[in-house]
């Protein structure tokens, strides 16, 4: 039997852009700073609001290529009694770096996330979380984030780093269970135009 071995990672799978990376530019289509970022999907367990065990998160737009969200812990998310899991934090980091992408009108999935956890969250906690895209190179998105105990400027609880790859309309509609793409596409036809996308499948 063998498993994934050193060189099955990608060369370039350092979350350091290369030098001939661009800064990235916020769509002039952006929404507003101040702006709600809708969900992109309503059962996505990071911003869906009819997941019924999601985090149900709401981006708002930034300045720059940047988003803030956040997320009032609870009982559900414990992993060690009376604290966060670590798992639901990367999930929450995770969405708002997405929605990052929103801002570049890109649609990008998650190539690599690495995640720091500096301080134990307590469940009722609310977590403030930004997340800023720092540099673009051909489909690759770079971008960072982080989460705050109680405030913008609380303690610094975790930070993660990501890396996010530019993908068709394509992958979701190859690869997704076959009922659920059916299901929201019939649902919501335009789905890609709802967030202003340039869609080529
Ligand atoms: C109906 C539909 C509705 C949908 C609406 C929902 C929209 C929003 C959804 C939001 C969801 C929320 C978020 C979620 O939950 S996303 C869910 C979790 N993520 C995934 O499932 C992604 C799984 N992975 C893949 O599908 C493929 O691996 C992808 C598509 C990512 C790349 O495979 P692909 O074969 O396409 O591309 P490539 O391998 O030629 O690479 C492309 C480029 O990237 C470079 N590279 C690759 N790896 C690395 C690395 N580690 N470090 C540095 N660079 C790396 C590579 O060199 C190349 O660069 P360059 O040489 O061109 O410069």
């Amino acid at each position: 039997m063998s498993g994934p071995t050193a060189s099955d990672a990608p060369a370039g799978a350092a979350l350091t852009p290369p030098p001939e990376a661009e800064e990235p530019v916020r769509h002039p289509d952006a929404p507003a700073p101040g702006t709600l970022l809708g969900s992109h999907y309503d059962q996505c367990f990071g911003c869906g609001p009819r997941h019924p065990h999601g985090l149900h998160l709401v981006s708002r737009a930034s300045d720059g290529v940047a988003v803030t969200a956040e997320l009032r812990l609870q009982g559900d998310h414990q992993g060690a009694p009376g604290l966060a899991h670590g798992g639901v934090l990367a999930s929450a980091l995770d969405e708002v770096l997405g929605a990052v992408n929103w801002m570049l009108r890109a649609v990008a999935v998650t190539r690599r996330l690495e995640t720091d956890y500096l301080l134990p969250v307590p469940v009722d906690a609310v977590l403030h979380l930004s997340a800023r895209c720092t540099a673009v190179h051909r489909r690759k998105i770079y971008s960072t984030a982080e989460a705050r105990i109680g405030s913008p400027q609380g303690p610094l609880a975790v930070r993660a780093d990501a890396l996010y790859v530019e993908v068709p309309m394509a992958h979701f509609t190859t690869h997704g269970r076959a009922e659920d793409v059916e299901a929201v596409l019939r649902d919501r036809p335009g789905i890609a135009a709802d967030r202003a996308f340039e869609v080529n499948p």
